[in-house]
């Protein structure tokens, strides 16, 4: 019997991410076009490098006036305005509006520096050049003054803001045709166990197909990073420590998944009795994945995540998301928490606290959860259903229905 050959150091949840955040370096920046930029994290702040709108324009199409000669307008009584030009957008006007006469604009043109309002032209008459208004006008009406929505010098996004739609508009309206993001960080998977098919091979007696790398690369590129899916390993640590030091200078950190408990066979134990690098941690107050192991190793993270799908997905989210967050810059990096009324008993006791796949719904605005589906560290199935983890406390009798719980979002825009 092969026994317990390891020695492990029970650690909370959250002492193992900080143990993990204390390695974050930050991914160097590159610069993209604007348009390959969508969906990354700036490397920069991004002030306004004018105001906006840099020249008072026009809300409506009508005509530039002087508010003055508008009032004695009324529906019984038109004021006539000597029309003097047309000025479209994106047109310096070439001439004042003097009093008693009126400038025919388009919306988005430049209102002439001495007009105080436009009328839109629905409230207007014209005959050949010349205007009638009926309306009485408030100087400063329809017209967008300098700097109406950013002055100049405004920080408008931090370092480490997702490029979404918003910022894409920002960034565009401040000339950045190429923008500085941080680097994606390059991840290599590798799934270990001899019981592993490749995914286009048929099933065979005691096998399976390897689904963890394909849901863990999935994972990575959601959380902005390129992943490597690297061909499945056998359970022999000298095969498992040359195929991760081999691939180990391409990348920016590694994510294993199997072979960390204490099954003969559990090749990363094997790996971490013969390596020279350093564990950060190889056990965890937590259910699913209990044997979660990370290990800094010639300087790049090796998370060593449970075999089991459930746990792997759930190591992932607790640990990995939080550093490839950090590594963007996103300083969110621990998921949001809420309190949730649980909708089911959840009898199931732990030495350890449960994070368990659990749904959201919100009714009368209230926060309810319950367990996405089968919840055992082996089940994958229910892992498509979670967007949320449900915390069930360490104890002998889980939690009852109706009892308030800490819920984990999983699926929070982040920004
Ligand atoms: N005697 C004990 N046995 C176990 C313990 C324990 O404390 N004492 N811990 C259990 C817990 S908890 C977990 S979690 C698992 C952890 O196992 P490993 O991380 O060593 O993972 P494996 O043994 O390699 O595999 C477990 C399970 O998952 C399947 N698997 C593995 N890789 C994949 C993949 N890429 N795609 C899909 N499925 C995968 C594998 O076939 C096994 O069924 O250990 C318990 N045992
Ligand atoms: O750590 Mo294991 O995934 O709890 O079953
Ligand atoms: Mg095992």
């Amino acid at each position: 019997m092969s026994g317990y050959r390891f020695q492990r150091k029970l650690v909370k949840v959250e002492d193992a991410q900080q143990a993990v955040l204390h390695h974050v370096r930050l991914q160097e920046p590159e610069e993209v076009p604007l348009e390959e930029s969508f969906g990354r994290r700036l490397a920069e702040p991004v002030c306004s490098s004018h105001p906006v709108p840099h020249f008072r324009r026009s809300g409506v199409d009508g005509y530039a006036i002087h508010a003055e000669d508008s009032h004695l307008a009324s529906p019984d009584h038109a004021v006539t305005l000597e029309v003097t030009e047309t000025i479209p957008c994106g047109v310096i006007p070439a001439m004042q509006v003097e009093r008693g006469q009126a400038a025919r604009i388009m919306t988005g043109a430049v209102v002439p520096a001495a007009a105080n309002a436009v009328i839109m032209l629905e409230m207007t008459e014209a005959s050949a050049r010349e205007v009638c208004i009926r309306k009485r006008m408030d100087k400063g009406e329809n017209i967008t003054p300098i700097g109406h929505e950013m002055q100049e010098n405004e920080l408008l996004l931090q370092s480490g803001r997702l490029i979404g739609p918003g910022e894409a508009a920002l960034l565009a309206t401040f000339g950045y045709e190429r923008v500085r993001v941080f680097r994606k960080p390059r991840v290599a998977i590798f799934s270990t166990g001899s019981e592993l098919l490749e995914v286009g091979r048929p099933l065979e007696n005691g096998k399976i197909r390897n689904s963890n790398s394909y849901m863990l690369a999935c994972q990575v590129q959601e959380a902005g990073g390129i992943p490597l899916i690297m061909p499945v390993l056998p359970d022999e640590p000298e095969y498992v420590e040359a195929a991760l030091l081999n691939i180990m200078e391409q990348v920016d950190f590694i994510i294993t998944t199997g072979g960390v408990s204490v099954g003969d066979k559990d090749v990363l134990v094997d790996l971490f009795e013969r390596w020279d690098g350093r564990l950060l941690f190889n056990k965890v107050a937590m259910r699913p994945g209990s044997p979660t192991s990370v290990g800094i190793w010639r300087n790049k993270l090796l998370f060593a995540l449970s075999g089991n799908p459930g746990a792997s997905y759930v190591g992932f989210e607790l640990f990995v998301r939080p550093y490839m967050r950090a590594l963007l810059g996103y300083s969110a990096m621990i998921h949001k928490e809420i309190s949730g009324c649980l909708q089911t008993d959840y009898s199931k006791g732990s030495a350890y606290p449960r994070y368990v796949r659990g749904k959201v719904s919100i009714n009368d605005g209230k926060v309810f959860v319950k367990p996405a589906g089968k919840d055992k560290s082996s089940v994958m199935v229910s892992i498509k259903d979670a967007d949320c983890l449900i915390c069930i406390p360490a104890g002998g009798r889980g939690a009852a229905e109706g009892e308030s719980v800490r819920v984990i979002l999983l699926k929070e825009p982040e920004h």
